[in-house]
């Protein structure tokens, strides 16, 4: 389908000059003797998709009540585009908190209003003038593809229908940031695809900065640039999406991403020796055009050791490719060993000796 918008008239680039969106410093939250947030310091930089993920009870509800106003931290700063939300009275709240659209996962569409006056409800709000709303709702009907739904009620559409509008109406008052509130979950995985594709395709065509945050890690996986990780109220880690899944560091995380990623098998981690072993197993990370090229043939060309692929594989990470290879080589020629390695250091994003494993493997 193609879309007569025009990007320019629904660019959410504020004027500030700020690289961070949002910022939180050292924001901690109690609810009597339970610490929701603890001391979380988390930026979202302009453009791009952060998805902040974290079992049930890690404090990813109360981060984004704070971050709307709705709770007041104990201790900390927010800042949204370089503003500071904290000590201000709701008044002057209100146009600060217009900076952030919200897409909830029940949609919460009002049912006694069409489609196109759902999207318009924040421009009727903000007092627009009746012209300016029809013409903003028609240009956002058309980019989320429902212009031809424009009449509808929330109970004539679909699921992904209903989050469609949401998604526009989340975006009609021209956010800073769109704020996805577990977007998702309630809708079946096809939807979901095309759910993401839509949000990529903002964030893309809008430079739009996108807040994910999810249980999902298949939804994080698909679109989300950087990944932070809330456990406990703490944020445990964060970094580049393909670098988490590739090498998660926390504890927590890895326990997320357990089924995103591979590990190595009880039967091979079982054969490790703590001393010497002729073979040794590595682990080797490659990411993009590494994760392409043909490193295996090209590490036995360049150093005659020629390994064997015991586990792993390439996985789409926010679709770029990201390898994780557990490799098993001959380690009994040292000199070709150590030569082996220095050529995959060189190669690859990141080379892990795990141990050797005795002869006759
Ligand atoms: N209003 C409240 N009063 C008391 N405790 C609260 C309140 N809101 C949250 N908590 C507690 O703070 C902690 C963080 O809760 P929060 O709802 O932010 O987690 P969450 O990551 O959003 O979980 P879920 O994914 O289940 O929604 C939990 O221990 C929760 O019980």
């Amino acid at each position: 389908m193609t879309s007569a918008f025009d990007a320019s008239t629904l660019s959410s680039q504020s004027e500030s000059g700020s690289s961070s969106v949002v910022r939180l410093s050292e924001v901690t939250k109690r609810f009597g003797a339970t610490i929701a947030l603890d001391q979380v310091s988390l930026s979202i930089r302009r453009g791009e998709v952060l998805g902040l993920i974290g079992r049930s009870g890690a404090g990813k509800s109360t981060l984004i009540r704070c971050l709307n106003g709705l709770e007041r931290p104990d201790s900390g700063d927010i800042e949204i585009e370089g503003r500071s939300i904290i000590g201000l009275g709701e008044r002057e709240l209100q146009p600060l908190r217009r900076r952030i659209g919200i897409v909830f996962q029940h949609f919460n569409l009002m049912s006694a209003k069409t489609a196109a006056d759902n999207v318009a409800l924040p421009l009727e709000i903000a007092g627009q003038p009746r012209a300016v709303r029809n013409a903003r709702v028609a240009e956002l009907l058309e980019l989320i593809g429902l212009a031809d739904k424009a009449d509808a009620y929330p109970a004539q559409l679909s699921g992904g229908q209903k989050q469609r509008v949401g998604i526009a109406r989340a975006l009609a008052a021209r956010p800073a940031l769109l704020l996805s509130d577990e977007a998702t979950s309630a809708l079946d995985p096809e939807t979901t695809d095309a759910i993401l594709e839509l949000l990529r395709d903002i964030n893309r065509k809008l430079d739009l900065t996108i807040l994910l945050v999810t249980h999902e890690i298949s939804v994080v996986r698909a679109i989300a640039d950087r990944v932070a990780v809330l456990d406990g109220g703490n944020i445990v880690e964060q970094g580049p999406a393909r670098r988490i899944f590739a090498s998660p560091c926390a504890a927590t995380t890895r326990s997320l991403l357990r089924a995103y990623r591979p590990t190595l098998p009880d039967d091979l981690a079982a054969r490790l020796v703590a001393g010497w072993g002729e073979r040794t197993l590595l682990k080797v990370v490659v990411i993009g055009a590494r994760a392409r090229a043909p490193l295996l043939a090209e590490l036995a060309l360049a150093t005659g050791l020629r390994v064997s692929l015991v586990h792993g594989g390439v996985d789409r990470v926010r679709g770029e490719e990201v390898g994780v290879l557990f490799l098993e080589a001959d380690g009994r020629d040292r000199a070709q060993f150590s030569a082996a390695l220095d050529f995959l250091r060189l190669h690859a994003d990141e080379v892990e000796v795990l141990g050797h494993v005795a002869g006759d493997a």
